[in-house]
């Protein structure tokens, strides 16, 4: 992906396998957020395709690849600050095929129908994510990691199931962080949930994710187990000068 003079992802070859929590790290201006800009359908490559599946699904926009199950979370616009918990939940349209005002009128008994499957699913995601305390809650009250969760919440009111997480785990606190990364696990193997998340921290890299790909100057350094990315020499000296934030074992 070029941007003029800049190559911001070079001969990036790559594979995100279905099932697992697949991490992306890298230092500042690695090309990280360009890739999913490219995989997520926000940017036209330059080069170089993006295969699902098998299929090409290349410059497709983020509308079409919602409709495959491809998801990035920011897709989902931001939580309605003047709504509750389970209304800004319900208010997340499963597919986008366009609800019609018109639909409404012509057909009032199969919208009911569709309103209670939607609220019975409302409830079953915040039973998921043990939010109940809140659900009544105006989001706009929540704190910025109760915020994230329910951005994972609105995520699963959608089909997808191929998510892409960018920093969710930014200024989070550190309980926030562990109940977030306990729900993305839970997500990952008890519902089938495929995850890519660019992340900084490493402890949260390190629990959740395997495998790691670890970017830098537009290109794939290293990919292996959390452990085996940070004991590489070149992935250190990547990061060198800019310190791998809560590197297990690194001095506080
Ligand atoms: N829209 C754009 N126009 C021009 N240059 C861009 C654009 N987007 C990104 N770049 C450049 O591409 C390179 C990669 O940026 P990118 O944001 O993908 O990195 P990153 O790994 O996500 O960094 P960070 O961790 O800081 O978010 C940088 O040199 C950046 O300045």
């Amino acid at each position: 992906m070029q941007f003029g003079g800049i190559r911001a992802v070079d001969d990036v070859s790559l594979t995100i396998e279905a099932g697992r929590i697949t991490g992306l790290i890298g230092p500042n201006g690695a090309g990280k957020t360009t890739l999913f800009n490219v995989i997520a359908g926000h940017y036209q490559p330059t080069a170089g395709r993006v295969l699902l599946d098998g299929a090409d699904i290349t410059g497709l926009a983020p509308h079409q690849l919602f409709a495959k199950g491809l998801l990035r979370t920011f897709q989902i616009a931001h939580e309605f600050a003047t709504l509750t918990v389970r209304e800004n939940l319900m208010m997340v349209p499963p597919r986008q095929s366009g609800e019609t005002l018109l639909g409404t009128w012509l057909r009032p008994g199969q919208v009911r129908a569709e309103e209670a499957a939607v609220r019975a699913k409302a409830d079953d995601v915040i039973r998921f994510l043990q939010i109940e305390a809140v659900a009544d809650e105006l989001a706009g009250n929540l704190s910025g990691g109760q915020k994230k969760l329910l951005e994972l919440g609105r995520t699963m009111m959608t089909e997808a199931k191929i998510v892409f997480l960018d920093e969710v785990g930014a200024g989070v606190n550190r309980t926030l962080l562990n109940t977030l990364g306990d729900a993305i696990l839970r997500l990952n193997r008890e519902r089938g949930y495929t995850f890519c998340m660019i992340e900084h921290d490493m402890d949260f890299i390190g629990r959740l994710c395997d495998p790691v790909i670890v970017m830098a100057e537009g290109r794939v350094l290293a990919q292996g187990s959390a452990a085996e990315v940070i004991a590489n020499e070149q992935v250190i000296e990547a990061y060198l000068g800019r310190g791998l934030k809560n590197k297990p074992g690194a001095a506080p």
